[in-house]
């Protein structure tokens, strides 16, 4: 299968009376890894549910490479569920395998791509556990590997670094990058805004059922004025009052100031200096957390 665009098209979805999605629309491009980032019951499983085909819309589409997903398209996507769907009793090499086999891939090629990801994921001493008698974070490693193992064209992916310790964090992010860097488009949620931030090309936020917004996260982060640290070690309570544009969030032996864009921070720097030494000046941008929290304040979604 080709590289292409993952598209969800303005997918809409009713369980009962509660409307779930309402319209949902982003990319995600051929290399680029994409975070899908919403508060509890935003909607997030239910679109990766829905990109999979594993639910259906109630309206909208889902293309990849500008073709609606089909039941054999959707082979080529590899899926990692929020509801770890192992088999508990099946042994970890057995279950790869079978699970390459069921995609369609030949014996050796199953074997072959099922021993690899046990040898990237560390799972190598595990191969013959039952999948039930692993740890949580190995049973996660497992199941990227169950998504990983048919080669697949596409990655969506719910919660992956849930629950993983650093280091499998490290190894997760390490093998979704080069995924994405191998051209496949790669989707997946998790509330920990650090990481999307840190790892991925652009961001989503879902927030009831609707895409509140979506970039790079220095797109999204740009607007809304920015921050200054200051350290003056001489300076006396006060010192910013009454500059043009500025408020002084924390004063201490360092002070934050927020900017709005008009402020002009050489006069900052400038007032700074009138009190004496000034040993740090830096701009803080807002962080996807600061971010999140004003996309999705004022409503819990449950
Ligand atoms: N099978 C279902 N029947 C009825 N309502 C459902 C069902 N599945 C999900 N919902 C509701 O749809 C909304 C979206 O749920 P969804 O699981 O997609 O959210 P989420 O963003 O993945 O949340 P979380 O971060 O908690 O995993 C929620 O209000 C949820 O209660």
């Amino acid at each position: 299968m080709t590289e292409g665009t993952l598209e969800i098209d303005r997918i809409s979805k009713r369980y009962g009376a509660k409307v779930a999605l309402d319209g949902v629309s982003f990319d995600v491009r051929a290399g680029e890894l994409f975070g899908f980032v919403g508060s509890n019951g935003a909607g997030k499983t239910t679109t990766m549910r829905i990109a999979l085909g594993v639910l259906a819309a109630d309206g909208g589409e889902v293309r990849f490479g500008g073709r609606k997903i089909t039941h054999e398209t959707r082979t080529h996507i590899g899926y990692m569920p929020e509801e770890r769907g192992l088999y508990p009793k099946m042994k970890v090499l057995d279950q790869l395998v079978y699970l390459a086999e069921l995609h369609g891939l030949s014996a050796n090629e199953a074997h072959r791509n099922a021993e690899n990801w046990i040898g990237r994921l560390g799972l190598a001493e595990r191969r013959k556990d039952e999948v039930q008698k692993l740890s949580l974070g190995n049973q996660q490693r497992v199941q990227l590997a169950a998504a990983l193992v048919h080669d697949p064209a596409v990655l969506v992916l719910d919660e992956p670094f849930s629950g993983l310790d650093p280091l499998a964090v490290d190894v997760m992010s390490g093998v979704l990058r080069e995924k994405a860097a191998a051209g496949v488009p790669v989707v997946f949620s998790s509330h920990q805004l650090d990481l999307v931030e840190r790892l991925c090309d652009r961001v989503g936020i879902i927030r009831s059922g609707r895409m509140v917004a979506v970039g790079t996260v220095a797109e999204l982060t740009a607007g809304g004025g920015s921050k200054l640290v200051v350290t003056a070690p001489g300076a006396q309570p006060g010192w910013a009052a009454g500059l043009p544009g500025v408020r002084v969030l924390e004063e201490g032996a360092t002070t934050v100031l927020g900017l709005d864009p008009s402020a002009d921070d050489q006069a900052v720097l400038a007032a700074a200096l009138a009190t004496g030494p000034v040993t740090e000046f830096s701009r803080r941008r807002r962080s996807l957390t600061e971010l999140f929290r004003d996309a999705v304040s004022d409503k819990g979604e449950r």
